[in-house]
């Protein structure tokens, strides 16, 4: 007996209704019992392949010239997230999507770079990070590294510019992703999946100033937030719904701080609080192209989630992030190089004295074992050769 309370209007904005007709509720009588909210681009249910060409197609070239990536579904639980995300064999979705057009752009690139792809794919489930690429790993441990960019140890990495190699892949990974059956979604994710592709470019030609590109793409399927009324969830469903919860409202405050920041009510933004924001720190509020795909149902019945939903989108909207281009310069190494080759020559010069001064004393009549100095001076000529073939 539900009826539809959320209409798209026009490209960009979605209006919701309030269901309840209760006018005898002073608290509701004054209030309108429609708000709208506007958004980059807004779908309806008719939607396919254009939520993928408005929202993800236009990082894939950012993401070949080294800028970080980040594309998230969120919403409640059973309103499509994994559709969109995962989509079906014969409607594939965004991941695949946007792994054909990665490869082709690669392959269609007219700049002269020796290319490599990495991909890793992993799922947190109740506050634990299990690799879906290699289950048998066991759970992995977040680390923080001495740039303070947060790494998961032990992670399986493939490495392939074959597209038809990473969907197998990702379709594997996909079976070990923890779903059940839920009273909301017949197909419930359990857990939040994040895909990583890491496209790392070097120029083929050798040269001092060799320049390494690398951009990361960040794919993540969110679980759903949840009200235990409605999933009429039990024992280990209720557990895990209240991970999910927990984790989600993690990542709500951090959306909720960010959106506030250099604002009248900035406020420190805890990363802290859950695996999934430590993981998706820079998506949110640092070095990383954002996209936030936010999903309701248009059911009377979600109306609640519906509107929680659509107001935290509405604040993600004032998030702004700082992009910048990963290049790593190589040069740095090869200056290295040169120093240590100068210290080595000046070690030469310095020795090839010594030897003239003892051979001079050896002349007026004192021995001395000069073969040691002139094995130093070998050791010291092989060095350089080897570090100049570098
Ligand atoms: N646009 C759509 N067209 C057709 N079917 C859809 C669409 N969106 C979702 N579905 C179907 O609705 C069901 C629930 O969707 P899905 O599993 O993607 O939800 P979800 O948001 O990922 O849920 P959860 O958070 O519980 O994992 C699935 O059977 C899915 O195939």
């Amino acid at each position: 007996g539900a009826t539809t309370v959320a209409h798209k209007i026009d490209r960009q904005m979605v209006v919701l209704m309030d269901p309840c007709e209760d006018s005898d509720n002073f608290l509701r009588s004054n209030r309108s019992r429609e708000k709208t909210y506007m958004f980059d681009v807004v779908f309806d249910y008719t939607a396919t392949q254009d939520v993928y060409v408005a929202t993800t197609k236009n990082l894939i070239d950012g993401v070949i010239a080294g800028y970080n990536a980040t594309v998230f579904a969120y919403g409640p639980t059973g309103a499509g997230k994994t559709y969109t995300m995962l989509g079906l064999d014969s409607e594939p979705g965004i991941y695949i999507r946007t792994l054909n057009d990665l490869f082709r752009a690669i392959e269609d690139s007219t700049e002269d770079l020796d290319c490599s792809v990495y991909m890793s794919y992993i799922e947190i489930y109740n506050e634990m990070i299990r690799d879906m690429l290699n289950p048998s790993s066991g759970y992995l441990e977040l680390r923080e590294d001495a740039k303070g960019e947060i790494r998961i140890a032990g992670i399986t990495e493939f490495s392939t510019c074959n597209a038809k190699e990473i969907m197998a892949l990702l379709t594997k990974g996909n079976k070990q992703r923890t779903q059940e059956s839920t009273a909301a979604n017949k197909t419930s994710s359990r857990s939040h999946a994040i895909l990583q592709v890491t496209v790392k470019q070097k120029s083929r030609v050798k040269d001092i100033n060799e320049e390494v590109r690398v951009g990361k793409l960040f794919m993540v399927d969110l679980a759903g937030t949840e009200r235990a009324s409605q999933t009429q969830n039990r024992g280990k469903r209720m557990k895990e719904g209240a991970h999910i919860n927990r984790s989600l409202l993690a990542l709500a405050n951090c959306i909720n701080a960010l959106s506030e920041k250099g604002g009248k009510g900035a406020q420190f933004v805890n990363y802290r609080d859950s695996k999934l924001t430590r993981l998706l720190k820079d998506a949110l509020g640092g070095n990383s192209r954002t996209v936030m795909i936010t999903h309701i149902s248009p059911a009377s019945s979600n109306f609640e989630e519906s509107r929680n939903t659509l107001v935290y989108a509405d604040k993600a909207k004032n998030i702004r992030t700082k992009v910048k281009r990963n290049l790593m310069n190589v040069s740095y190494h090869l200056a290295q190089y040169t120093r240590i080759i100068a210290d080595l020559r000046s070690e030469i010069d310095r020795l090839c004295a010594k030897i003239d001064q003892q051979s001079q004393e050896q002349q007026k009549g004192e021995k001395a074992d000069i073969r040691e100095i002139q094995g130093c001076v070998q050791f010291v000529c092989w060095y350089l050769g080897t570090v100049a073939d570098k």
